[in-house]
C-alpha cells in the first residue's frame, strides 16, 4: 500500500495572498482539493496524509470532508521547514504502507501517469523522483555574484514531487536528518545522504509548484489546457504562424510522439 504525505503547512510569502496558498481557488476549487483528487485516483495509493500549520487543522479537517471520492484522510501539524513538516506526517503513515511519496500541496498539475510512474521506481529502485530536463544554461555563482562555472545542461534536471521511498528508506533518512542537522530542500538529498541510489522519471514540465502570483495564471492556464491536448495548442499557433508568414517558412521535420 502507498501512503502519500502532502506538506502544505507554508507560509505562501512570494504569493502574498495573506493566506497559505494551498487553499486558493484554482478553478471552481482550492488547490489542495485538487492534489488530492489527482492521488485519490491512483489505485495503489491507500491514504492521504496532509500536513498543514497548527490553526489549520480544524479548518481543513472541515474542509475535506466536504469533498467526497477522496482516499481515506488523516489531517496533521506542520513544523517551521517543509522538511519538519514531512517528518511530522511521516510519523503518521500506517503500518501496512510499504511504498510512502511526498508530493508538494502546491503542485495540483501532477499527473496519474507520473504518479504511478514514480510508485513503480520507488518499489523497484528504493527511491524515485519526478522530474524534468533542464531547459536553461545554468551558472555556480560565487557570493560577489560572479560566474565560478556552468555544469554541462545534459546531467541537469529539475527536480519536483512526486518522490517516493521505500518507506524503512525514507524513515532512515529522516533520522539521520535528524541527527546530524541537516536541512535539505527536498526529501530525496536526506536519501541521497544514506548513499542510497534515487532514481529519475520523467515527468511533465506542467508540474509546476505554484509559488509566486504568475503561476497562478500558468496553473489556470494548464487546467484550460487538460480539456483540449498540448499538441492542439501547437498546431494552432503553426497555422496562425504560417498564415501571418504567408507561407515562406521553410518546413522543420516535426518529432513523432
Ligand atoms: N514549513 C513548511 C514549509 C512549506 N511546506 C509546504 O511545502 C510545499 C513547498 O513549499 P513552498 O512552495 O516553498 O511553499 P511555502 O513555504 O508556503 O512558500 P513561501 O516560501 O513562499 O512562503 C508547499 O506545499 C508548502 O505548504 C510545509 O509543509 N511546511
Ligand atoms: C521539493 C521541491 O518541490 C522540489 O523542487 C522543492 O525543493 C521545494 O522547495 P521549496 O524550498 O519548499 O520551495
Amino acid at each position: 500500500m502507498v501512503s502519500v504525505i502532502f506538506p502544505a503547512a507554508g507560509q505562501g510569502k512570494r504569493m502574498n495572498a495573506g493566506i497559505n496558498k494551498v487553499f486558493l481557488e484554482l478553478a471552481d476549487r482550492p488547490m489542495l482539493i485538487r492534489t488530492l483528487q489527482k492521488f485519490s485516483a491512483v489505485p495503489e495509493v491507500g491514504e492521504l496524509i496532509v500536513v498543514v500549520g497548527a490553526e489549520e487543522v480544524e479548518p481543513v479537517t472541515e474542509l475535506l470532508e466536504k469533498f467526497s471520492g477522496l482516499k481515506p484522510w488523516k489531517v496533521t501539524e506542520g513544523g517551521s521547514e517543509r522538511q519538519y513538516s514531512v517528518w511530522n506526517g511521516l510519523k503518521q503513515v500506517d503500518s501496512e504502507a510499504d511504498v510512502v511519496l511526498v508530493h508538494d500541496a502546491a503542485r495540483p498539475l501532477v499527473t496519474v501517469k507520473t504518479i504511478e510512474a514514480v510508485i513503480a521506481a520507488a518499489r523497484e529502485h528504493g527511491g524515485a523522483i519526478a522530474a524534468v530536463p533542464e531547459k536553461n544554461t545554468i551558472k555556480v555563482v560565487s557570493e560577489q555574484g560572479v560566474v565560478k562555472s556552468t555544469p554541462a545542461r545534459s546531467t541537469l534536471w529539475a527536480v519536483q514531487t512526486p518522490q517516493g521511498f521505500r518507506k524503512q528508506i525514507l524513515l532512515e533518512a529522516n533520522i539521520k536528518a535528524e541527527a546530524d542537522g541537516f536541512l535539505g530542500t527536498d526529501d530525496a538529498s536526506l536519501v541521497e545522504r544514506l548513499g542510497r541510489p534515487v532514481h529519475v522519471v520523467m515527468s511533465e514540465y506542467s508540474n509546476i509548484k505554484v509559488t509566486t502570483p504568475e503561476d497562478l495564471l500558468i496553473a489556470e492556464a494548464f487546467l484550460r489546457q487538460e480539456k483540449g491536448s498540448m499538441l492542439d495548442t501547437v498546431r494552432l499557433a503553426a497555422k496562425f504562424a504560417k498564415e501571418t508568414m504567408r507561407g515562406k517558412l521553410p518546413h522543420r521535420q516535426k518529432e513523432e510522439k
